[in-house]
């Protein structure tokens, strides 16, 4: 979680060289572990952990490293100057435990920390400094009181922001450790943001102002040669389907769907494949919706399917027509009853007068329906659309050298 946070903001390509400083206690335990996964995500790690925790957890986390040939750096092998050397500091000095005054060899390190998070002593090329649940030396409810602290770049706060996060004024602030047993949260009244998707991190506090200009990934994928291309178009696309598949994306059938009508007005919006074939690519709609009347109007389409993990699309482009009633309303009672009942009382693309109509009209249809085993597919209702004898299948690999090849 820690991890997944750092890559949200430092790309591996750009703050490369990490350096974990950790502590005697767990949070030097939450450095280690910090430091073996940023490795396997292409970061170049090095470790300086001066005081050993003789305990098996943390033997088997230092092992870990070792085995990874992750270098180990000591105090005096550290450089003078930080900013040279590494593009990243991880702060896993000390967390909640932390008290008094820090002794040596930390007294050091994190005099080094402030130095470099200091606005008027910072070097103009200097490292970011991320702090593992709280920055070092931070008493764990009243801050950085003296204000002589080290004040990171980014805060990765575990379970739950601690008292002292309300001082951090870095741009980046981030949760991990989404699972709280329900009795923590009651028991210290929690009120934890929600996590997107399945994501072990969040951002909290303000999201920072992007340069929409200057947001950029670098794209790593083998290369796409011709002689890996299939023949046959749909064969391709089933081969790359299936990687999407064994990628576990969220929705790889989803797609988006572009229609022009007579007015030649160009409209897109995702919808979901329901299959294909060599006869074409299946999807469906309600022959009332606006992609519906825009097919009758002009029966052309393009799809355009984006697999960001894979840095693939695949751009469809050709006639459609629609599949036969039976094929329709076969796949009309294969949906959740409920979203049978939704498909009905929906009338797409016209207006309605509130929210509450129209759960009312899902409330009379569902009243209407409650007796039938099957629900009646309405004419008006009718459904789907296929895209038959497909022009042109565009296969995109995109890189900094992008290949497209045109089946
Ligand atoms: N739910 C959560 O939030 C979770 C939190 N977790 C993590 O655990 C962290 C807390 O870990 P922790 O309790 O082991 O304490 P931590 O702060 O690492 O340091 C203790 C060590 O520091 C030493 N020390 C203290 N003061 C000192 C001084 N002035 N100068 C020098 N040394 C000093 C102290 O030595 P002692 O004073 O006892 O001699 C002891 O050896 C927490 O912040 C988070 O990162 C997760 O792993 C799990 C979920």
């Amino acid at each position: 979680m820690f991890c997944n946070s750092v890559l949200q903001v430092y790309k591996p390509n750009e703050h490369n060289r990490v350096l974990a400083i950790c502590g005697p206690g767990n949070n030097g335990g939450d450095g280690l572990v910090a430091a073996r996964h940023l490795y396997h995500f292409g970061y170049k790690p090095y470790v300086c952990y001066p005081k050993r925790t003789p305990k098996p957890l943390y033997n088997c986390l230092v092992t870990q490293l070792e085995s990874l040939s992750v270098p180990f750096l000591s105090v005096e092998d550290l450089p003078m100057d930080l900013s040279d050397s590494f593009d990243i500091l991880i702060d896993a000095v000390f967390g909640f435990s932390f008290h008094g005054t820090p002794r040596p060899p930390f007294d050091d390190m994190i005099k080094k920390l402030v130095n470099l998070s200091n606005p008027d002593l910072r070097p103009s090329k200097s490292p970011a400094i991320v702090s593992v649940d709280i920055p070092s030396g931070w008493h764990v409810e009243e801050g950085d009181s003296s204000g002589d602290g080290i004040k990171p770049d980014m805060l990765v706060s575990l379970t739950a922001p601690k008292l002292c996060a309300k001082m951090f004024s870095g741009p980046h602030h981030f949760l991990g450790g989404r699972f709280v047993p329900p009795p923590i949260v009651e028991k210290f009244k929690l009120q934890l943001p929600a996590y997107p998707g399945t994501s072990m991190c969040v951002r909290i506090g303000k999201p920072p102002k992007v340069d929409i200009s200057a947001l950029r990934e670098n794209y790593i994928s083998p290369e796409l040669l011709e002689e890996q291309v299939e023949a046959d178009p749909f064969d391709q696309f089933q081969k790359w389907f299936d990687d999407a598949m064994a990628a576990g994306l969220k929705e790889p059938n989803a797609m988006s769907l572009s229609t022009a009508g007579s007015d030649r007005n160009l409209s897109s919006r995702m919808v979901l494949l329901k299959g294909f074939d060599k006869e074409g690519f299946v999807w469906y709609t309600n022959y009332e919706s606006q992609k519906a009347r825009d097919i009758s109007e002009n029966p052309r389409a393009s799809l355009l399917f984006y697999w960001d993990a894979l840095n693939r699309q695949v751009r469809i482009e050709g006639p459609v027509a629609k599949v036969s009633e039976a094929e329709s309303e076969q796949y009309f009672h294969s949906r959740p009853r409920g979203s049978q009942i939704g498909a009905i009382a929906s009338n797409q693309s016209s207006v309605i007068p509130n929210r509450q109509y129209l759960h009312q009209v899902y409330q009379d249809l569902e009243a209407k329906y409650s007796g039938l085993v099957l629900i009646p597919l309405l004419c008006r209702r009718g459904y789907l659309m296929i895209l038959s004898h497909s022009q042109y299948l565009y296969f995109v690999l995109v890189k900094s050298l992008t290949s497209c090849f045109l089946l």
